[in-house]
């Protein structure tokens, strides 16, 4: 059924929530209050960014995730503030969360939704007062209303999403997500302490002029994706990397561009998780007219097999991400000019 909804600029985060679901008759509601528990959480995250500095809270817990990544106050924090507002809103049974090493059981068992989440995106940006995000994603379970949250209800490939966002805690703070029918993004309003409308039916150019990649890693990329930024430097393409997926995808879904992180010798499999980064800004991008793909295959096609895998992740524009792939895969080279004669260039 389309989406016959055109909400105008300004409208209430709750009353679009309202609205949407009265599109679908056989709604019941559920998955509109988990969205409003996961905006709930994100305004009080928001708070706790704002003041870190004054509250003693930035840096770092002096623990460990599973991942062995040093946590840092504020993941942690954001960690709790999720888990928390989803145990409480009752509609989520079960938690994959970037801090946390196995299934958090919420207690909810006749709550039909899951969700996965990385609490903080950008940690290594917390303390030098550079924007951060939430990146979120929402499944049906498989197993029988009732029980615990299980592995198989965890464990599912992207296309089986009914919705992921990501929240930008930036020079203003947006909540962006989709339920299958689009993109929209709201902005936070701190003195209403709510989120409007300001951002309707996002959709991501096809071809574009900012690479983001970390070039640091530059000497152990793949030969193809070298010649692929090399033909980006060609052009004279902009070089944008803030160094948090969830600013470097938002800014190329708006202004056209591509985000790269590949695989590299420190990360052999890439360093994004494809539970909770991957397949809720693959979701968004394919449903804002963007591509997301590990350089071979469509990121939705993924079939999980580990709570905290990761995956290369080739995102944007979907001219630059063909583009990329081809060269990665070898099907296109950078084109070798002659050197001029007598001024002339020789193609
Ligand atoms: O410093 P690097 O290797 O470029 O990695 C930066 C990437 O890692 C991340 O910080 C990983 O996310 P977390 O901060 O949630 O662990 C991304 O936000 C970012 O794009
Ligand atoms: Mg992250
Ligand atoms: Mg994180």
């Amino acid at each position: 059924m389309m989406d016959k909804l055109t909400a105008s600029v300004g409208t209430a985060l709750d009353r679009f929530i309202a609205q949407k679901q009265e599109q679908f008759p056989y709604a019941t509601g559920e998955l509109s209050q988990l969205l409003r528990d996961i905006a709930l959480a994100s305004k009080i995250i928001n708070r706790e960014i704002n003041r870190a500095g004054l509250a003693g809270i930035e840096g770092g817990a002096g623990a460990e995730n599973v991942q062995g990544e040093a946590q840092q106050k504020l993941d942690m924090i954001a960690d709790i503030r999720f888990t928390r507002a989803l145990s409480k809103g009752g509609e989520t049974c079960g938690i994959i969360s970037e801090e946390v090493d196995g299934i958090i059981d919420t207690g909810n068992h006749h709550a039909k939704y899951i969700v996965t989440i990385d609490p903080l995106d950008g940690s290594s940006n917390i303390d030098v007062n550079v924007l951060v995000g939430t990146i979120f994603s929402i499944y049906r379970r498989r197993s029988p209303i009732g029980r615990p949250p299980t592995k198989e209800d965890m464990l599912q490939q992207g296309t089986e999403q009914v919705a992921a966002g990501y929240v930008l805690y930036g020079s203003s703070t947006m909540l962006v997500y989709s339920t299958g029918y689009g993109v929209n993004g709201f902005t936070y309003e701190p003195s209403l302490g709510e989120y409007f409308l300001s951002h309707p039916n996002m959709q991501c150019k096809e071809d574009g002029e900012i690479y983001s990649i970390n070039e640091g890693g530059y000497n152990t990329f793949d030969e193809g994706l070298k010649e692929y930024i090399t033909a980006c430097k060609d052009r004279e393409y902009s070089s944008r990397y803030i160094g948090s997926l969830v600013g470097d995808f938002h800014r190329n879904l708006l202004k056209g561009g591509i985000y790269i992180y590949p695989s590299t010798s420190k990360y052999k499999t890439g360093k994004l998780r494809l539970l909770y980064e991957c397949n809720a800004l693959a979701f968004l991008a394919e449903q804002s007219g963007a591509m997301a793909t590990d350089g071979y295959q469509r990121i939705l096609d993924i079939k999980p097999t580990e709570f905290h895998q990761r995956t290369p992740f080739y995102v944007g524009s979907p001219k630059m991400v063909e583009e990329a792939m081809s060269f990665l895969q070898g099907k296109k080279h950078k084109s070798v000019t002659a050197p001029p004669v007598n001024g002339v260039e020789v193609k």
